[in-house]
């Protein structure tokens, strides 16, 4: 993997850079302090965030974008992206939303998209992040394949000449629960402290039930998306401590701390 070139901003240097953004709530920044990153020595900081209903589903049918959130979340959730390094997605994600994955608040933060891939099926080449980052207003992705995956030369070719990459892993496909640790660990040994870490379901479900998660910060819109939508919830129970809620126009956002698993809280 190539070296990643870092940024740090502090709430003061922020600013809306693009008008589709709203003005971030005032009241979000001391709300959202207590969990912004803090950097660790084992692995990146990571922060589990997502828009789900009030009946815990993320889209209203898998692969497909669903709308939850007030546009001052939305912004809220560029807020938090500019306090990471870098944010990851599993390909499920891109397949279905073609998502920008840069950083749209404030003024010079630049954040490395990853995509989770194991088997290379993203065409990266006619991906909005690839126009994104010819374009100059994001950065090409690391995109985590396995050992074996066959990926596509040309896709190989434009990751290389926008300084992006393929990252192959030894990954377990049988229980993919395992991979997190390799995923993190690669990213550590190239100077990612902090991972935004935005869904889709199954990476939400699995990090859920892991011991690698930090802060969750999770946004609550006014709908109900029924049976059919995309659901949210790990295998089985999990805590959160430390938590806060902010209420804004019409959603609300909920943050805590991923309890580990037996510390009591
Ligand atoms: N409302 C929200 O905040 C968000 C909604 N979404 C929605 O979620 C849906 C996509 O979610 P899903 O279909 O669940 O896909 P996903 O984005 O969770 O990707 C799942 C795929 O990623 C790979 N993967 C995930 N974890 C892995 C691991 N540990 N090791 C190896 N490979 C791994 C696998 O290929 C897996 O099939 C879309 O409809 C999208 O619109 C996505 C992100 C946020
Ligand atoms: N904050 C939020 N609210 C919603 O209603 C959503 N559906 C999402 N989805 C996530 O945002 C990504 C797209 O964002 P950009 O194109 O990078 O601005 C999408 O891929 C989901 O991760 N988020």
């Amino acid at each position: 993997m190539r070296h990643l070139s870092l940024n740090r901003v502090s709430s003061h240097r922020l600013h809306i850079r693009k008008m589709s953004l709203l003005p971030l709530p005032k009241t979000l920044i001391p709300f959202l302090a207590p969990y912004l990153p803090v950097k660790r020595d084992d692995r990146p900081f990571v922060t589990l965030t997502w828009a789900q209903s009030l009946d815990a589903r993320i889209a209203s049918r898998p692969g497909v974008q669903t709308k939850i959130s007030h546009l001052e979340t939305k912004t809220m959730t560029h807020y938090l992206r500019a306090y990471h390094d870098a944010i990851l997605v599993g390909v499920g994600t891109v397949l279905a939303d073609d998502p920008k994955l840069n950083c749209r608040y404030g003024n010079f933060s630049k954040i490395r998209p990853v995509v989770v891939d194991p088997d290379a099926k993203w065409d990266y080449s006619k991906s909005t992040l690839c126009r994104l980052k010819n374009e100059g207003t994001g950065l090409a992705p690391f995109i985590f394949v396995n050992d074996d995956a066959t990926t596509s030369p040309e896709n190989e070719d434009i990751l290389r000449s926008q300084e992006g990459a393929y990252c192959r892993l030894p990954m377990d496909l049988s229980n993919r629960a395992n991979n997190w640790l390799l995923i993190l660990n690669a990213l550590h040994n190239v100077g990612v402290n902090s991972v935004m870490i935005e869904g889709g379901a199954v990476v939400i479900n699995e990090l859920l039930q892991s011991s690698v998660v930090d802060s969750v910060v999770i946004t609550i819109g006014p709908v109900f998306l029924g049976k059919d939508g995309l659901e949210v919830s790990p295998a089985s129970a999990r805590i959160l401590g430390n938590v806060n809620w902010w209420r804004g126009e019409t959603d609300s956002v909920m943050a805590g701390h991923l309890i580990p698993e037996g510390q009591p809280h």
